[in-house]
């Protein structure tokens, strides 16, 4: 039986409730990059899952990427747990609409903010004894059903916000889901919630965006210049501008505060270096002191749980000429080694007509690929 708390992990077996699998058949409302990741998830598992989105091509997609099939071709039978993976502002209406058509036995939801949709669920009426809002830690800079991963959520935490309303089993209900999909459920009050994202995604999220934001003044040359870090730091920074936006104020009390102390911190290192005599090189120094911390926090973010079950990629990076049809051959040769290209990305130097192709393939592919690569003229150069 899981308590309500502050953090409490939920115990139990992956897919199953008292050695039987209990969810069965689902919804995904919204098949976008979360609800699809989901379903594909799921579907893996042999779930079976129903999906529908006002948008008819992300359906569509997301269907014929092997998520599931229509909601509106289902049955009508009421599914085992309908999971909500639209934009937080929508939330609460949609899960109203879903009780209203008796959609489920149990209800969850995907957005990043918890307080907020809370408080709207119960100010529209919904039926909070069936509602278990919920947060998986997964995802990517990236929307739509075209960048859903089934892996999505391997080894990540899922918060999971129920209110004192919910019904007994129905957090084991939707523990299971977060199980299926590879996630560790925790179930966290919608406050604590909220302040803790704010700390480790939301804040974060609007600091890669300053970062990345003062690049828009940089002339080509400094940008020729950019490497891993500023790369890493940015990455989130990809995100879509809306949606954020709408997280971003529906937690914008936590957001601003960790923000402000933020603020502080790089205020202090400003005027540190400005002031910086050159040939000092000892002494307390705010620069040095943000660097420390900065060094210890990083030190504080757990290993992913899980991580043994994750696949790990390698990447072989091949030097390819900046022409067309270049990757068309290059995939083919892949093909014909009969190695699986997991993930690819295509590093351009600008002014240059060479680029770099990253393949990410499972280890036990990379010799084999290597090989073939280069002996059909490629040049292959795996470890660098
Ligand atoms: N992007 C990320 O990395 C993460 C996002 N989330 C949360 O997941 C939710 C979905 O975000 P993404 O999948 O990234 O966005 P997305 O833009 O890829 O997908 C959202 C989908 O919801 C659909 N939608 C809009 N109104 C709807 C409605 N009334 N009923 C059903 N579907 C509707 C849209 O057509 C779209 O296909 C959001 O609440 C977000 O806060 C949670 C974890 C990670
Ligand atoms: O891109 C990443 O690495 C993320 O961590 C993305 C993310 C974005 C929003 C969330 O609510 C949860 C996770």
């Amino acid at each position: 039986m899981v308590e309500r708390g502050d953090t409490v992990r939920v115990s139990g077996d992956a897919g199953t409730h008292d050695g039987r699998p209990s969810v069965r058949r689902v919804a995904v409302l919204g098949a976008g990059l979360i609800g699809t990741s989901i379903a594909l998830a799921l579907a893996s598992r042999g779930v079976g899952v129903l999906l529908s989105d006002p948008d008819a091509a992300a359906l569509r997609l997301a269907c014929e990427l092997g998520a599931g099939s229509p909601l509106a071709e289902g049955d009508g039978r009421p599914v085992d747990v309908a999971i909500i993976a639209a934009p937080p502002a929508v939330v609460p209406t949609v899960l109203r609409d879903a009780q209203d058509r008796g959609l489920a036995h149990v209800y969850t939801d995907a957005a990043s903010v918890k307080a907020s949709v809370v408080f709207a669920a119960e100010r529209l009426g919904c039926d909070m004894a069936t509602f278990v809002p919920g947060h998986p830690m997964g995802g990517r800079e990236k929307r739509g059903p075209g960048a859903a991963r089934a892996d999505l959520f391997l080894g990540r935490s899922w918060a999971l916000c129920p209110t004192a309303k919910a019904d007994a089993g129905t957090v084991e209900r939707v523990a299971e889901v977060a199980r299926l999909c590879g996630a560790d459920p925790l179930v966290v009050d919608a406050d604590a919630h909220d302040r803790a994202v704010a700390l480790v995604s939301h804040a974060p999220h609007v600091a890669s965006s300053a970062v990345a934001a003062r690049l828009l003044g940089a002339d080509d040359e400094a940008l020729t210049l950019a490497g891993q870090g500023v790369r890493d730091v940015t990455r989130v920074a990809g995100g879509d501008p809306s949606l954020w936006m709408e997280i971003l104020a529906h937690n914008a009390a936590p957001v601003a505060e960790v923000l402000r102390a933020m603020a502080e911190d790089l205020a202090r290192a400003a005027d540190a270096l400005a002031a910086r005599d050159p040939e000092d090189t000892g002494g307390a120094d705010p620069v040095r002191d943000l660097l420390v911390r900065g060094r210890e926090g990083h030190g504080r973010i757990p290993g992913k749980h899980g991580a043994a079950t994750l696949p790990e990629y390698t990447i072989i990076p091949v030097v390819i000429p900046d022409e067309p049809g270049t990757l068309g051959r290059l995939f083919a040769a892949a093909a014909d080694a009969g190695v699986n290209i997991e993930d690819v990305r295509i590093e351009h130097t600008p002014g240059l007509p060479l680029g770099v192709a990253q393949l990410s393939v499972l280890p036990s592919g990379v010799e084999v690929l290597s090989r073939a690569l280069a002996a059909d003229g490629w040049s292959v150069h795996p470890g660098a």
